[in-house]
């Protein structure tokens, strides 16, 4: 993909779409203290800005779709095809790209962080990861793997017994018995766009973005990232790496992080299928027991796109993954998923997984719900139906330890035993 990054003319964007404050190249012009109003107009006038982009990107895949459906393509391969004509227009449309990436990241460093009231997103994926990777998380999932093996394969040896002998896992996969990392947290964080994981200790983060807010964002469009062989090297010089990438970003090693975020990603794109790879990629990139962090944006209750969520759940499950949390905050859906599988099980032709990545605006792109507050012109019986035509879900619960029929909590660890999140 060929984007020329042009600092002068994002400076020139962050100046004009308002503050973005702090970074080196996105100096913002002084300001007097904005009254509560003026935040409100200038809020609405940024999303405003975020929102016509991926409308119009929508609109444009749509239009596309419904051309190539009237023409009689029926094939994915070629739909996919014409959608990567599209993709490759989006992304050379740099200025509107630029003025994208600096309301993005004025929305969330002056509007959304000063509103968020313990729900920040940025906060939630510190604390999966800490208690995962710091607290004992990575050893009760791995306990939990092994005795889940032990039921299956009707064994009366102890969790110890199992961890040691290396039955940790149903897949065949040698079993990671490395509970605690020894140095940070290799974190990747595509659409990182202002690079919110930078400031953390914990971490050794890697922001990756089509068009960076800011200058340690590296310039990457996951979409069309090249994987290469894993790296057999220590973990420090892993680390010593990471940290001399070269800008933009074309190629990486597989199995290089443990943590990998699409924070308010996936929505960005009109296709399930774009959705699909980045989760096939993340799948790639993760080492084993790795995890994926999908924070998506949905303002309405919790019920209501719960089918939704059950889906994306079943489609990323079937790449080689678990889902391990979930959390409802008032304005998205919060995920982690670990990689229990080195190899990606999904088996495409007896189910369409990709089809099972979509969101509510797949069908309606004129009525947006994300960045704004809760309406929706189609009923909660309409969008349930429309999911249900869309997707084929499994009769029997696809997961008996989830913790999906519980309905009223704000947060649950589906490492946790059953009984307890049903009590
Ligand atoms: C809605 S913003 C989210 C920004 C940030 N992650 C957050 O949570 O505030 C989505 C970001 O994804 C980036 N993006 C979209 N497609 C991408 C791709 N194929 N590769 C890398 N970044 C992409 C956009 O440029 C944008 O900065």
């Amino acid at each position: 993909m060929a984007v020329v990054c042009n600092r002068g003319r994002a400076m020139e964007q962050c100046r004009s779409v308002g503050t973005c404050g702090g970074e080196r190249e996105v100096s913002s012009a002084p300001m007097s203290v904005p009254t509560g109003r003026d935040m409100k107009q200038e809020q609405e006038k940024l999303s405003g800005v975020v929102k016509s982009v991926h409308r119009s990107l929508r609109r444009k895949y749509l239009e596309d779709k419904q051309e190539n459906i009237n023409l009689g393509k029926k094939s994915l391969n070629l739909l996919a095809g014409d959608f990567d004509k599209i993709w490759k227009e989006h992304c050379q449309d740099e200025e509107k790209l630029f003025e994208y990436a600096a309301a993005m990241k004025n929305l969330a460093g002056n509007h959304w962080a000063k509103k968020c009231e313990g729900e920040g997103r940025i906060e939630w994926c510190l604390g999966v990861c800490q208690e995962y990777f710091f607290n004992g998380g990575k050893r009760k999932a791995l306990e939990k793997d092994a005795r889940r093996a032990a039921l299956n394969n009707h064994q009366s040896a102890s969790c110890e017994d199992l961890l040691a002998s290396g039955l940790t896992n149903t897949n065949g996969n040698t079993p990671n018995q490395e509970f605690h990392l020894p140095g940070k947290i290799r974190l990747l964080d595509v659409g990182s766009c202002y690079n919110p994981f930078v400031k953390y200790e914990d971490f050794l983060a890697v922001g990756i973005d089509i068009v960076p807010a800011v200058e340690t964002v590296y310039k990457c469009d996951f979409l069309n990232l090249q994987i290469q062989r894993p790296l057999q090297l220590a973990p420090d010089a892993i680390e010593a790496f990471l940290k001399q990438l070269k800008n933009p970003i074309d190629y990486l090693p597989a199995e290089l992080f443990h943590v990998v975020v699409f924070s308010l990603l996936l929505s960005y794109f009109p296709s399930r299928y774009q959705r699909w790879i980045c989760c096939k990629k993340a799948h790639e990139l993760l080492t084993l027991n790795g995890l994926l962090l999908i924070i998506t944006p949905d303002s309405s209750h919790q019920n209501r796109h719960a089918m939704m969520m059950k889906s994306w759940k079943i489609a990323i499950e079937s790449l080689g993954f678990k889902r391990m949390t979930y959390s409802k905050f008032s304005h998205m859906h919060l995920m982690a998923f670990r990689k229990t599988s080195l190899k990606t099980t999904s088996d495409l032709i007896t189910r369409n997984y990709p089809d099972m990545l979509y969101i509510p605006q797949d069908f309606n792109y004129v009525g947006e719900e994300e960045y704004s507050s809760p309406s929706c012109a189609r009923s909660e019986m309409e969008d349930e139906q429309l999911a249900y035509t869309f997707c084929e879900l499994p009769d029997t619960p696809y997961d008996s330890d989830s913790g999906e029929s519980q309905t009223g909590s704000m947060s649950f660890y589906e490492f946790e035993d059953p009984i307890l999140l049903l009590s």
